[in-house]
């Protein structure tokens, strides 16, 4: 694992904008990416490259890790807007290269074989942007999935459905459940991107570098890959140890 600490979260977004900007110099990159409000920065980067620098996405294809269940695409909160409303409105792809699992799908078990499929015929990604959640979750895979899990439905711990109330009026209208790309569907992506910012999320980047793999924590499969790279502000990455500080290869940005 390579490992850039920043000075803040407007820093870490530039160096994931400057990640992901090299794999578009290949005109027909394959992005996986995410939600939550960790990418949001490196979104609004890569629009601004794109009106002011010339960056383009016309041959470029997406995949995104995950969708609640039982919300409409047009729904304020599903990720299908999500994603439309902070990244590809403002950016030259056409809608037909982005995929999202459909949460409205029946049967569910179809659709989540279809994605799989999908990640496999136009993916695997070139690179994949990842949040963490607070309890380790990647995608919405929670604490004891399987990391030989590939695209499946998921019961939403209740703390994830806490953690991401704010986005809606209340905990009760978070959906209980959700889609998404399994361990060993997010560990095919060729280079994993991880973003972490914030006091929030210092106690889970030190349980990922300093706690060993397994799959009560989820992120801790990312310790399997050949190629991740994490990218934490000063916030997030302030409770890890320094004895992880030698073992792993730092820079200070
Ligand atoms: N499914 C998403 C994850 O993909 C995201 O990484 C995580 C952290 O979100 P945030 O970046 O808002 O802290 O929570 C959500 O539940």
């Amino acid at each position: 694992m390579r490992i850039f600490v920043t000075k803040n979260y407007q820093e870490l977004s530039y160096k994931a904008a400057d990640i992901v900007e090299d794999y578009l110099k290949n005109s027909s990159a394959v992005l996986g990416l995410a939600t939550g409000s960790t990418p949001m920065g490196l979104y609004r980067e890569l629009i601004s490259r794109y009106e002011n620098n010339g960056l383009s996405f016309q041959n470029v294809q997406t995949i995104n890790l995950d969708e609640y269940i039982g919300l409409d695409r047009n729904h304020l909160q599903s990720y299908h807007t999500f994603m439309r409303e902070n990244f590809f409105s403002h950016i030259d792809i056409p809608s037909h290269q982005t995929h999202i699992p459909n949460g409205l799908a029946e049967p569910l078990d179809v659709e989540c074989s279809r994605y799989e499929k999908l990640i496999n015929e136009i993916g695997p990604p070139d690179v994949q942007v990842l949040g963490i959640g607070e309890n380790g979750h990647i995608g919405f895979n929670e604490p004891g999935s399987k990391f030989s899990s590939e695209t499946h439905v998921i019961q939403l711990a209740s703390s994830t459905r806490k953690a991401n109330a704010r986005f809606f009026d209340s905990v009760d209208q978070v959906p209980t459940h959700a889609i998404t790309m399994g361990i060993k569907s997010i560990l095919k992506s060729r280079q994993i991107l991880l973003l972490a910012s914030g006091t929030k999320k210092a106690a889970a980047i030190k349980r990922l570098l300093d706690g060993g793999i397994d799959e009560k924590f989820p992120a801790s499969a990312l310790l399997q890959h050949s190629d991740v790279v994490l990218i934490a502000d000063r916030e997030a990455w302030s409770e890890v140890s320094s004895s992880s500080e030698t073992i792993f290869n730092v820079e200070y940005l």
